[in-house]
């Protein structure tokens, strides 16, 4: 029997969400940067700051960033971590890659690229001393396989970072939802020539656990001290969890 999933709001085979999610990507890799700026007014930097922060990434250590995308996380871990460390910049889709890989080149950062599946990750047990994923879980199919992996890549005492959209404070669900499926869809054409692909993502953050819910999932796959940080009133949230 073929298992079905959630693409935003459709009811989808599984392997149907993993090509539309590709297509969603490829779409959007050249304008993702500047799309990215006008629909958080900005805000996807403080938010990347904090998890940034929270990495305490030192000198020497080795980094796996999971759907890195365009690399802002990457970029910051790898001068962090510096020559004596290893910062691995990853995605699925060769296009937001390409994008990124090229971005971190153009601003000198020299650091290892590949492409590979979150679900599936082609790295040894106990290696890396942080492990980081920003909005990409949300697209992920099996997001308990993906911790999981993420958890086996850790060394003991190492620490997994993920930044997600989240559930909202509730007196802002309403102005939030007009925004995200008016305005977000309007700015998407308008910038990127591209609706869909922002409809998609209003539809797969309201489809994505909430704060409570993912921490439970974290622990469920073994990490421990999970805690996470509600950003701009639970807009987005940053969960961190150690493996023991
Ligand atoms: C919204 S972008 C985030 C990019 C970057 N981390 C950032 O915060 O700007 C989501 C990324 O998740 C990636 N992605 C989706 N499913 C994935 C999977 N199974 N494994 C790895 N990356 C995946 C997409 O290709 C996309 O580049």
């Amino acid at each position: 029997m073929t298992n079905t999933t959630h693409f935003g709001y459709e009811t989808v085979k599984e392997e149907e969400k993993v090509r539309k999610v590709a297509e969603v990507f490829h779409s959007v890799a050249a304008k993702y940067d500047v799309m990215n700026d006008f629909m958080s007014a900005g805000l996807h930097r403080l938010w990347k700051a904090f998890t940034i922060a929270q990495a305490g990434i030192r000198p020497g250590f080795k980094v796996l960033d999971i759907a890195g995308g365009t690399g802002d996380l990457s970029k910051a871990f790898a001068k962090q971590a510096g020559p004596s460390g290893e910062v691995w910049h990853t995605d699925i889709n060769e296009s937001m890659l390409r994008v990124g890989r090229d971005r971190l080149l153009n601003q000198g950062i020299v650091t290892p690229t590949m492409l590979c599946d979150a679900e599936k990750l082609p790295f040894r047990d106990n290696y890396f001393d942080r492990v980081s994923v920003a909005f990409g879980l949300r697209n992920m199919t099996h997001k308990d396989a993906a911790l999981a992996e993420m958890r086996r890549v850790l060394k003991p005492g190492g620490k997994l970072l993920v930044l997600e959209f989240s559930k909202v404070w509730e007196p802002l669900k309403k102005p939030y939802d007009v925004y995200s499926f008016s305005v977000l869809p309007w700015l998407g054409k308008k910038v990127a020539n591209d609706a869909d692909s922002y409809r998609y993502l209003a539809e797969s953050i309201r489809m994505h656990p909430d704060q409570e819910t993912l921490k439970q999932m974290m622990e469920q796959v073994g990490l421990e001290r999970v805690q996470y940080f509600n950003l701009t009133a639970g807009v987005a949230a940053l969960h961190t969890g150690i493996k023991m």
